[in-house]
């Protein structure tokens, strides 16, 4: 359903350059730009029936992967097929197929979470009548019959992220990919997310998603890739990783691993 290969993207960044001699108070003088990898070399797949989650600590590279799974931002190198469509190949139809979460969504606050999915439906091109249905089906899977009229401004922030998936369900998607959907979000309605995560993959679908709560996704995801600068350093399901490394603790794998390759505490 995913399959990702030699997946790299590089963004340019402002450094302090030690060789300038210039004496300035100009900070701006004894700087250069270069060229770092934000995404490194990745590979990996994703079946159907799958929840697989990407692991890391802010700014580890999880957004901007996730980013180019959901056709926001274009690969430096490297392939992305979904749902066997190749993106470099048939974008448009690759992405009918996702549910894309972003970190930051922002949603028209003078609508209702009815009206902004009946929105998504039309430009999704369905008919009424399949949007119509395709709502009141949303509306029991993300159990937001109290909200569902009212405008997004007055909601919580858990309807709100609630309102932010079901956006993402309107067209049914047989992909999900979401950069951290629990994140900020309390035990109860972060609960209802990670049910509608697991009732999904029961349906078959393929779910992916980003997450720096470690316990979270050792008990929902079926495999796990530890990100980190960029790389993934350790994948698996939860007990090949703690049988590997020989701990019961994902959090300790993680910081082993990046403590190892000695940069751990740099940035
Ligand atoms: N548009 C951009 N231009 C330059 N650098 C960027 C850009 N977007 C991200 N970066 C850098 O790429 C690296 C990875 O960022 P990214 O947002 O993917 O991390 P993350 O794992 O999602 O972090 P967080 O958990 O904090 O959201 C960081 O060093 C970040 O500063």
């Amino acid at each position: 359903m995913i399959e990702v290969r030699d997946l790299c993207k590089s963004f340019t960044r402002v450094v302090k350059d030690e060789n300038k001699k210039t004496i300035s108070k100009n900070i701006k003088l004894k700087t250069k730009k270069e060229d770092f990898l934000a995404v490194n070399n990745v590979s990996f797949k994703c079946g159907k029936g799958e929840i697989i989650g990407i692991l890391g600590p802010n700014g580890a590279g999880k957004t901007t992967l996730l980013r180019m799974l959901g056709g926001i931002l274009t690969p430096t190198s490297g392939e992305i097929k979904i749902a066997g469509y190749d993106y470099s190949e048939d974008k448009n139809a690759a992405k009918k197929e996702i549910g894309y979460l972003s970190g930051n969504t922002k949603l028209y606050n003078r609508l209702s979470p009815r009206e902004l999915l009946s929105t998504f439906g039309s430009l999704y091109n369905m008919e009424k009548d399949e949007i119509q249905k395709s709502i009141e089906e949303i509306i029991k899977v993300m159990d937001m019959e109290n909200f569902i009229d009212n405008r997004i401004e007055n909601l919580s922030t858990g309807q709100n992220q609630r309102t932010s998936i079901a956006r993402c369900l309107i067209h049914s998607p047989q992909v999900y990919i979401f950069d951290e959907p629990t994140l900020g979000l309390d035990v109860i309605s972060s609960k209802s997310i990670i049910d509608f995560m697991k009732s999904e993959r029961d349906k078959g679908k393929t779910v992916l998603y980003s997450t720096h709560y470690m316990e979270e996704a050792e008990t929902l995801c079926d495999k796990i890739y530890m990100i980190h600068k960029g790389e993934f350093i350790a994948s698996g399901s939860c007990e090949e990783l703690k049988e590997k490394y020989n701990t019961n603790n994902l959090r300790d794998i993680f910081i082993n691993l990046a403590s190892q390759r000695g940069d751990l505490l740099e940035d």
